[in-house]
């Protein structure tokens, strides 16, 4: 049996099974089954393809099959779609595909190897092209259509939709939709003024973050730094630098981050804190969360208080900051909607009906973080998320709330002060929206405001 096989269907059955989060678990699992380097390559490549595509090969099965995927059996779906990743989407020739996955069939559901081997040989009779060809005649609307090709929810390509064309810019929803389907690169933050280190000595410095590199052997270069390089999407790293600099620092200022685990943008803001002689404090609401934070800001010496809290209710004193905070980060809970590239599994996972209870947890976070805000400080709302009741949705009913005591901040001038080189941004200047097929970042979504009084 090979055995990057069984660890991609291993990881696909605890995605399915225990809701386990594939990116975390993948690597624990290529460990445990000591792969070597390319087997651990192929493992990867079939486990996320196979979770991305998923609704495309669902789709392609019922048709090869007959029959709907909700009438097969988990497991054996399972190592159907992993056999249709290989056919359509690898280079690994046809025999081997139907041979691997007809053995291990045997193994999980002998009694439908031979379903397996049928419903593999029918799909290797035709190519992805006219796969997609077949599908598309098939499908009953454009969202539909493309819901399928794309595989994504149809829910999703529509929320995709609502926020591209909220900056007149609804004709990049297949570019984007395909970017969704692309793994990113791994890229790196060089956490600013602690070392020598910098993105030109590391590697391919960023487009656009200033802090920001891709090299070659990342994972090496983490380890070496001593936690002053880490990993880190382009995109996060603007949105900390949104507010680390949105107006200059004076000395002794405040800094809060609300929900700062795991802590990628605290160790941000803790760097940018140092450089500035500013104070920094984070707060998380889940403990082992708040422990990663520590973890993360390890690297920088300056003293953070983590406080584990809710905040919705942590009080500025127990912050040890009873006037209030100068800088707060609100880098809210969302659908992560935006990070779909890096979490192969989170759109079927996702539901409609997760999106207002979010929106109603972002606007009680964001009406405490105006109260723990000193007059003249600056709050950054921050989404992983492109969803419009996310981003503008939560952001305007908060603005309605407590109008005459906030004002917005031209959030597109200090993202484009920050940034290397211009980003093409569309849409109102007090938002920037950041777009994977645009800009090679998650969609993070960044509004600075401040509170006048
Ligand atoms: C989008 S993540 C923050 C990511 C983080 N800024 C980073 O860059 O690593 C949101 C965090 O908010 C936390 N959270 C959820 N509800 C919260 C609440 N009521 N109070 C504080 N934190 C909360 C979650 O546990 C999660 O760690």
């Amino acid at each position: 049996m090979s055995p990057p096989r069984i660890v991609a269907y291993e990881v696909l059955e605890a995605v399915r099974t225990d809701e386990a989060y594939a990116n975390l678990l993948l690597p624990k699992r290529i460990e445990r089954s000591k792969l070597s380097e390319a087997d651990a390559a192929l493992a990867t490549e079939l486990t996320y393809g196979t979770l991305r595509m998923q609704g495309f090969y669902d789709a392609v099965i019922e048709l090869a099959a007959g029959r709907p995927a909700g009438r097969i059996d988990p497991p054996v779906l399972d190592v159907l779609r992993l056999g249709v990743h290989q056919l359509l989407s690898t280079r690994v020739p046809t025999h081997a595909a139907v041979n691997e996955q007809v053995v291990l069939a045997k193994r999980i559901a002998p009694a439908a190897s031979g379903f397996v081997n049928g419903v593999l040989r029918t799909v290797s009779r035709s190519s992805l092209e006219s796969w997609r060809d077949e599908l598309a005649a098939e499908m009953p609307s454009d969202d539909a259509r493309l819901a399928v090709l794309s595989s994504h929810p149809e829910w999703i390509v529509r929320a995709l939709r609502s926020a591209l064309v909220k900056e007149g810019r609804g004709d990049e929803l297949e570019a984007l939709l395909e970017a969704d389907n692309l793994a990113p690169r791994v890229n790196l933050a060089v956490l600013p003024g602690l070392g020598d280190e910098s993105p030109e000595g590391l590697g391919e410095p960023n487009r656009f973050s200033p802090i920001g590199a891709t090299a070659p052997n990342p994972i090496a270069l983490v380890a070496a730094h001593e936690g002053r390089v880490r990993v880190q999407d382009e995109g996060s790293q603007l949105a900390a630098l949104a507010l680390s600099r949105a107006a200059d620092v004076a000395p002794g200022e405040r800094w809060l981050d609300l929900c700062a685990g795991p802590g990628g943008k605290t160790a941000v803001l803790a760097a940018e804190a140092l450089a500035n002689d500013a104070a920094l404090v984070a707060n998380e609401l889940v403990p082992a969360r708040a422990e990663l934070v520590r973890r993360a800001i390890a690297g920088v010496p300056l003293e953070v208080h983590v406080a584990v809290g809710d905040g919705r209710e942590t009080d500025a004193s127990a912050l040890g900051s009873a006037d209030g905070f100068d800088r707060i980060l609100l880098d809210a809970p969302c659908t992560g909607l935006g990070a779909l590239r890096r979490r192969p599994e989170a759109r079927w996972r996702k539901q409609p009906a997760d999106v207002p209870e979010l929106t109603q947890l972002q606007g009680e976070l964001f009406d405490h973080a105006v109260r723990l805000l000193a007059p003249g400080g600056v709050l950054a709302y921050v989404t992983c998320s492109p969803h419009t009741a996310e981003t503008h949705g939560t952001l305007a009913a908060a603005l309605r709330r407590w109008e005459g005591e906030l004002e917005q901040l031209d959030t597109r001038a200090v993202v484009q002060s920050v940034v290397r080189e211009p980003l093409d941004l569309a849409g109102a200047p007090e938002t920037v929206q950041l777009w994977p097929h645009r800009h090679g970042t998650d969609a993070m979504f960044i509004a600075l405001v401040r509170r006048t009084r």
